[in-house]
């Protein structure tokens, strides 16, 4: 199906492959519907920013189809297709029903522009269900089976009602073949000879290279350890817990073993989601290599390069399908998938589809951090109390074999949990010691301790600061942001390397919360603009000129540009002085360099001084500036200012014309609805 067909066109495969194409086929204007009283109050949720209007194109096409659609399965289709929007991959009708007004954005996260009077006057979520009678779960499941538009998921439907959880079929069918490859790669351990391994692993992880003491296990060798016999791996850790380093080991052991049975090495690829994430991995893994000492056998056998996860499966313009699949599948023995946090479900569900059957993978990631911009929370799902989980028998047995460590039980009797070999949290950070106060932060934060947020404050660190702001013209504000990129923008003007303006742009950045409004990014970038060009530090603030840094919004396979990249706006020499926007690239002959684009070939792009946390994922600044909204707001979450503080490598500023604002974040949490672990339970179910 094309993009421009009309609703009437729309074909029911259609429907079943994209939720976009149903939004492109619907926009284009809806007819009369069948239900005009569901279809009125959708509008009215529209109008009032609690809905998105696709939401509700979708609710009113789906109710054409069926002429005597109930209005509680049309207002329940408007609801699920807004939960994809707010990342859940369903809508769980028992927590509905709990909270039925949270299933909106209530309020919105940008604001509205109508009254609190025009608010009360509209029917909420929770008014609608008790008009309806929806008084349980069951009964909304029983009214929602009778649609024959929804069905069990035995047959493709354009949705699916599963254990009293509503999904597009799409995602559903996503969920299900993402537990179904995982499930598959989790069933049997890989053969390990202890006797060939455990010199090389006692070589590699030398004990006083750790400071946890020596009562304590070496977290990082353990997963490593299990690494080794397993065909899945999860290994999530915050910010310098040594994920990188250990993995390189992992890599350096596997290839030990490999070049000593076969001579052959295996081919191992690094991925990340976003490019920034993947020159990191790059440089981060590059490091960790030199470090260790190998023979030049195995040294040269290990990858030093990353690339995205678009990049290795072959993405193809303007289509959400992969050069890569099941019937194209890579070529590789190996694949290590770093920031795994970032990855959403039907990224994920591409990517296991195209992994060959045997080939090994570990994902690592910060299960603490915001979930995937898209859809599902995969890592968060597969991580799921992974500390309270006690390793099985079997495993106790094999670590303690390979590392003459006692490992104890975390749990007694240990929960049965088909993750529960697959994944390991390390714990200690090498990066923030306990002097450090953005680590101090991060944990705190991470811990829920509202109370132990606000006395940091005046606990004398001085890599933290916090600063209340009188509004958004805050003198101290302007003066923090001006001061941040004062630097990068005078090399540019003194004629300095593109990478090196590149590198100057990358030691500071400002994130927020909220994308629109004077504490959004938009509002932000403008006072940004007009600041610098007040001091002669840019020419302009409008269309292309010297010193614009921008984010690309969309992946470009054909230019190599890919969601997330920053770039910025220079005069080059080599075209005359004339601009072109400079992104950095890694390649591993010629190394770091930066790469020129022409500004018209960007279409997909935005302003970058000001960045969104959710884009900031993946990234590392020395110093970040991050600015809260004046007032509550449902974006404000521990996940999402952990992320955000966790961006800062020596400095971190929090700011807002709100004292509270930090405190609040802490105190809210975001539950993804993702239920892939709950089907691998199911399928290890069956299996035994
Ligand atoms: N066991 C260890 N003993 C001493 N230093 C370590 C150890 N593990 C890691 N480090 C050091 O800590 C720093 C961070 O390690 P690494 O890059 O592996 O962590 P990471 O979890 O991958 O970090 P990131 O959050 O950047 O992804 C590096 O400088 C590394 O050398």
């Amino acid at each position: 199906m094309t993009r421009q067909e009309r609703p009437g066109q729309l074909s029911f495969d259609a429907l079943l492959e994209s939720e976009a194409s149903v939004s492109a086929g619907v926009a284009g204007g809806a007819p009369a519907g069948q239900a005009p009283a569901v279809d009125e109050l959708l509008e009215q949720w529209v109008m009032m920013g609690w809905l998105r209007s696709l939401d509700a194109h979708l609710a009113h096409f789906m109710a054409e189809r069926e002429p005597a659609m109930a209005p509680l399965v049309q207002l329940s289709i408007a609801l699920v297709s807004h939960q994809l929007g707010r990342g859940h991959v369903c809508l769980d009708l028992e927590q509905a029903l709990t909270d039925a007004d949270a299933v909106l954005s209530l309020p919105p996260q940008e604001g509205s522009a109508t009254t609190s009077e025009e608010a009360a006057a509209i029917e909420t979520p929770a008014h609608v269900l008790a008009r309806l009678d929806v008084r349980s779960a069951g009964r909304w499941a029983e009214q929602l089976a009778a649609s024959a538009l929804i069905g069990d998921g035995r047959s493709p439907t354009p949705l699916v009602l599963k254990e009293q959880r509503l999904y597009l079929y799409r995602f559903w069918r996503c969920e299900c073949d993402v537990a179904r490859e995982l499930g598959r790669r989790m069933a049997a351990p890989r053969p390990v000879d202890p006797a060939v391994l455990k010199p090389h692993l006692g070589r590699l992880f030398q004990r006083p290279e750790t400071t946890e003491g020596s009562a304590a296990p070496d977290w990082q060798q353990l997963a490593c350890v299990m690494a080794l016999r397993q065909q899945l791996m999860v290994i999530s850790g915050g910010p310098g817990t040594g994920k990188t380093t250990t993995v390189t080991r992992l890599l350096a052991l596997l290839q030990e073993s490999a070049l000593g049975s076969s001579e052959q090495p295996l081919a191992i690829r690094l991925v990340a989601p976003t490019g920034k994430a993947a020159a990191r991995l790059t440089e981060s893994i590059g490091r960790a290599i030199d470090r260790l000492e190998l023979g030049p056998d195995i040294r040269r056998a290990l990858p030093r390069e990353a690339t995205t996860l678009h990049r290795l499966l072959g993405a193809r313009p303007d289509s959400r399908h992969f050069r890569h699949d099941r019937q194209q599948p890579l070529s590789l023995d190996l694949l290590v998938v770093d920031e795994a946090s970032m990855v959403d479900l039907e990224l994920m569900t591409a990517l296991l589809a195209a992994l060959p059957e045997q080939a090994q993978l570990i994902l690592l990631g910060d299960k603490d951090q915001l979930a995937s911009v898209e859809a599902g929370a995969v890592l968060g799902d597969l991580c799921q109390g992974a500390e309270q989980i006690g390793y099985s028998d079997a495993l106790i047995e094999y670590l303690q074999a390979m590392t003459d460590t006692r490992v104890e039980r975390e749990v007694s009797p240990p929960r049965h949990d088909p993750m529960r070999d697959h994944v390991v949290v390390l714990r200690q950070s090498y990066r923030f010691d306990a002097g450090s106060g953005i680590g101090q932060l991060a944990g705190r934060i991470n811990a829920g301790d509202t109370a132990g947020v606000r006395r940091l404050w005046s606990a004398g660190f001085d890599d933290i600061d916090w600063q209340r702001l009188s509004g958004v013209e805050d003198r101290q504000l302007i003066g923090m942001m001006l001061s941040g990129y004062r630097d990068y923008l005078k090399r540019m003007w003194q004629g300095a390397e593109p990478l090196e303006v590149l590198d100057a742009f990358a030691r500071f950045q400002v994130l927020c919360a909220l994308r629109r409004g004077p504490w959004g990014i938009e509002g932000l970038n403008e006072r940004i603009a007009a600041a610098l060009q007040r001091e002669g530090l840019i020419a302009a603030t409008s269309g292309w000129y010297a010193g614009l840094p921008v984010m690309i919004t969309r992946n470009d396979p054909q230019l190599a540009l890919y969601n997330g990249d920053i770039g910025i706006t220079l005069p080059d020499p080599e075209a005359g002085g004339r601009l072109r926007v400079f992104f950095e690239i890694a390649d591993e002959q010629a190394g770091r360099r930066a790469r020129a684009v022409l500004p018209g070939r960007l279409d997909s792009v935005e302003t970058a001084w000001a960045m969104t946390v959710h884009k900031s994922q993946g990234s590392e600044f020395e110093r970040i500036l991050f600015v809260l909204p004046d007032r509550p707001n449902p974006i404000l979450t521990r996940e999402l200012v952990y992320t955000a503080v966790t961006r800062a490598r020596d400095y971190c500023c929090v700011v807002s014309a709100f004292d509270e604002a930090l405190v609040y974040a802490t105190a809210r949490r975001v539950h993804r609805a993702s239920h892939i672990r709950e089907r691998l339970q199911t399928i290890a179910g069956v299996v035994q």
